[in-house]
């Protein structure tokens, strides 16, 4: 094999109450967020002791996927490395280089494309290189992977089950939020950018037909940013009140934006939507994520195969594979780039 190392590339969180706000202001930092939100998301970790539990589930994943690695006898040794918290990924590169590493494959724990969920990662690749100089490794990404059979198909089972328990339900698609702007920014122009939601709908649309879903809606959460900058909506708390006024009794709702269960999940719908049902005495649950099935580890392990192969991608959907960078470069002109910032 070519690369000598796999990066598990993710987006960090805090471990206690004083990682909350130092947390909070590095992963905000001139992006225009207001201090009410800052307040307002801080309360959502300190109502979990100030815990994340996003590094544990990187951690378990990690783990897995190590073993995977050992029972398929790929030898690449499994870093990680985070944008906004500890163990932060310019440490972890250094740490790299110091060990010898001179070519990695870079996992990031985004299935998905546009700014927030490709073009950033990138960003963070671009700076640990930066930081570490001439000694860096070469590091290479690993491409989307939202229409993966693997992916789609841990969702999906994911859905059946929740339906099981609740006759009847509507089933709603949710991902995070992201502004209106932005969207439309990333993404090849000639298909009128908005990568991320296409490749959310179309993740949306090879769950709910593997699960023999017809009918369902896709909303979004977590919104962040000033009032006055449009996002992408309706928001999922609105729209389970729409659902109700419509007639609808019980939601089955699945975050098929995210791999795992971190705090928008664990927050946003396992409180904030779940509480907005119970007033409204609808019934409610939440489809698991991928991340801890096992299929995960799976997927990483097929991912890394097919890329040294140089096989062709397996996936579900017509869409372009894409998101695959060498040393944080774009993969393809204005495919994720920058979102314009509002003034
Ligand atoms: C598309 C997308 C994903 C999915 C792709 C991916 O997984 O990468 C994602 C994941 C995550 N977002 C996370 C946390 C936060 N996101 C924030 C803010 C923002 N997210 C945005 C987008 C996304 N975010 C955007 C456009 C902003 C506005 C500010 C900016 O332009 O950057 C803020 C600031 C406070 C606030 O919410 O306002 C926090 C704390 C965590 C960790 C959770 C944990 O601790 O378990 C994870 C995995
Ligand atoms: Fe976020």
């Amino acid at each position: 094999m070519s690369y000598d190392a796999l990066l598990w590339l993710s987006f960090g969180g805090p471990e206690g109450p004083d990682d909350v706000m130092p947390f909070l202001e590095n992963v905000t930092s001139g992006r225009g967020v207001p201090r009410e939100r800052l307040a307002e998301v801080a309360e959502h970790y300190l109502h979990f002791g100030g815990v994340s539990p996003i590094n544990r589930l990187n951690r378990a994943a990690i783990t897995a996927v190590e073993s995977e690695f050992a029972s398929q006898g790929i030898e690449l040794p499994v870093y990680f490395g985070n944008r906004n918290w500890h163990p932060m990924v310019e440490d972890t590169v250094a740490r790299m280089a110091a060990d010898g590493v001179r070519r990695a494959l870079v996992f990031p724990t985004s299935a998905y494309g546009g700014y927030s969920a490709c073009r950033q990662y990138d960003e963070d690749i671009l700076r640990a290189r930066a930081a570490v100089g001439a000694n860096a490794p070469e590091l290479v990404k690993l491409r989307q992977f939202f229409d993966h059979p693997l992916f789609v198909g841990a969702f999906a089972d994911g859905l059946r089950a929740a339906r099981a328990g609740l006759a009847g339900a509507r089933v709603v698609f949710t991902a995070h939020s992201v502004p209106e702007a932005a969207d439309l920014a990333a993404g090849p122009p000639e298909e009128g950018g908005r990568r991320y939601s296409r490749q959310i709908a179309e993740a949306a649309r090879l769950v709910a037909a593997e699960a023999g879903v017809a009918d369902y809606d896709l909303v979004w959460q977590s919104r962040s940013g000033p009032p006055r900058v449009p996002w992408l909506e309706p928001d999922i708390v609105d729209h389970i009140g729409a659902l109700h006024a419509r007639g609808e009794t019980a939601v089955v709702v699945c975050p098929v934006g995210f791999v795992s269960d971190h705090l928008e999940v664990i927050w946003d719908l396992d409180n904030e939507a779940a509480e907005r049902a119970a007033e409204l005495g609808m019934g409610f649950a939440r489809v698991a994520t991928p991340g801890a099935d096992p299929r995960f580890a799976e997927l990483v392990a097929e991912l890394v195969r097919e890329h040294v192969a140089g096989a062709a991608p397996r996936k579900l959907s017509g869409f372009p594979a894409a998101g695959c960078t060498v040393n944080g470069e774009t993969c393809a002109a204005r495919c994720c780039e920058p979102a314009k910032r509002p003034s």
